[in-house]
């Protein structure tokens, strides 16, 4: 049994010793409250007690509360810019590492007792040659911003080396030994440059399976996005966690108590709305109106960017996550991770088209068959047939 004790830690030991990659030393002078628990989750497998993965759940809401927060701040100058660097790419850039320095560099500070392993989609090649230096400049001075203000008052100024150090942290190849941080830094690019959906995602692989993921979505509404329901409140900004065996959980990103999430119970395909990409270069609309009509789903899609989507289906917004990326796109695992562990543990079930559950633990690839499909356990099987049907029909027809 775990003992949960309040520890007043200070950072400057804590961000400055052991493993810690950064050269030069940050002075934190704030204090922390953390929990401390007698129960080691690290070296006894990956369903230990009750509270195994406590203080890494801590650590990754943290990291991605905190990028969520300079991710908005981008967000926001982007909306209120003129419609010339609308069309300009680099301020997604400049979110995209800013939050992916923010996570590397919170985690490893947090955990400063464990071998720190990162599988994150950016790094800094970009950044290091002579035109990277204006955007890495805009990239120092947001990081820094961001935790100045936001939490780590007190730090001392990172540095671009600082910076960019903590980006390439996230060169990890995963795998299915030890412990590997799994990061999407902006998921749904497209829907943060439109001012729509996107998500920051973070995971823990252990052994090869996902222990713990949270998803930072700070576009997406407290009340349900479902076609079938009715749109009440506009309050925006949602934190979903999960770890393994414990359930899955919604929080407002400013930080409210939690509340237990559950995917829909609806077994009749009539009754149940899917979601899918807002993109169709990234999922195929017309796969999955076969799909859907098969089954006799009356309700239009929900089209959203990102992981939200898992976010949105483990609460019950809707019943069905239908993706069917074009032939030759490579799925990578930090697209998946953390939704997938969200959902499973509201009861869903996330497989690929064949039915396959999901392998985390090739590396940073994540290879499945045509597509994925989440929704509940009761209508897995009968959306499995829809999918099969669908797929030979596509296939006969090619
Ligand atoms: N051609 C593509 N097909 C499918 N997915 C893509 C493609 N290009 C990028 N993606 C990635 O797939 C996800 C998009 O999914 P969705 O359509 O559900 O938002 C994002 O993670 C996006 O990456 P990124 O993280 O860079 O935005
Ligand atoms: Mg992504
Ligand atoms: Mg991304
Ligand atoms: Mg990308």
């Amino acid at each position: 049994m775990a003992v949960c004790s309040l520890r007043v830690i200070n950072f400057r030991t804590r961000y400055c010793s052991g493993e810690s990659k950064f050269k030069k030393p940050i002075n934190f002078s704030r204090f922390a409250i953390r929990f401390n628990s007698s129960s080691s989750s690290s070296s006894q497998g990956v369903i230990a007690s009750t509270m195994a993965y406590e203080k890494e759940l801590a650590a990754a809401k943290k990291a991605a509360t905190l990028a969520a927060r300079l991710c908005q701040k981008v967000q926001k100058a982007l909306l209120q810019s003129d419609v010339h660097s609308k069309s300009d790419k680099s301020p997604v850039t400049v979110a995209d590492y800013g939050s992916q320095a923010i996570v590397s560099f919170v985690l490893e500070g947090e955990l400063p007792s464990e071998p720190f392993s990162l599988v994150a989609e950016e790094d800094s090649g970009d950044l290091r040659g002579e035109s990277g230096q204006e955007t890495l400049k805009r990239i120092t001075e947001l990081v820094n911003d961001t935790l100045t203000s936001e939490a780590l008052d007190g730090f001392s100024t990172l540095t671009a080396e600082d910076i960019t150090r903590a980006i390439d942290n996230g060169k990890s190849e995963g795998g299915s030994s030890g412990r590997h941080w799994v990061l999407d830094p902006i998921d749904g690019t497209k829907g943060f440059l439109r001012g729509d959906q996107y998500a920051i995602a973070l995971a823990l692989l252990h052994e090869g399976k996902v222990v713990l993921g949270v998803l930072a979505c700070p576009n997406l509404p407290l009340a349900s996005i479902g076609s079938n329901q009715q749109h009440s409140g506009n309050e925006v900004g949602c934190l979903f966690f999960a770890t393994v065996g414990e359930g899955a959980y919604m929080q407002t990103l400013d930080g409210s108590s939690k509340t237990r999430v559950h995917v829909s119970a609806t077994e009749n395909p009539e009754e149940a709305s899917f979601f899918e990409s807002f993109e169709a270069a990234h999922s195929s609309h017309d796969l999955s109106k076969s799909i859907t009509e098969k089954l006799g789903v009356k309700v239009p899609p929900v089209r959203i960017d990102s992981q939200a989507k898992y976010g949105a289906l483990s609460r019950g917004d809707g019943t069905i996550y239908l993706r069917f990326p074009h032939k030759g796109y490579r799925e990578k695992i930090w697209d998946h991770a953390a939704g997938c562990i969200v959902v499973t543990e509201a009861g869903g079930v996330a497989t690929d088209a064949a039915g396959n559950p999901l392998d985390f633990s090739k590396g940073r690839f994540l290879d499945v068959a045509s597509g994925i499909i989440v929704t509940n356990q009761k209508l897995m099987p009968q959306l499995l047939r829809a999918v099969k049907e669908s797929l030979n029909e596509k296939a006969s027809s090619l």
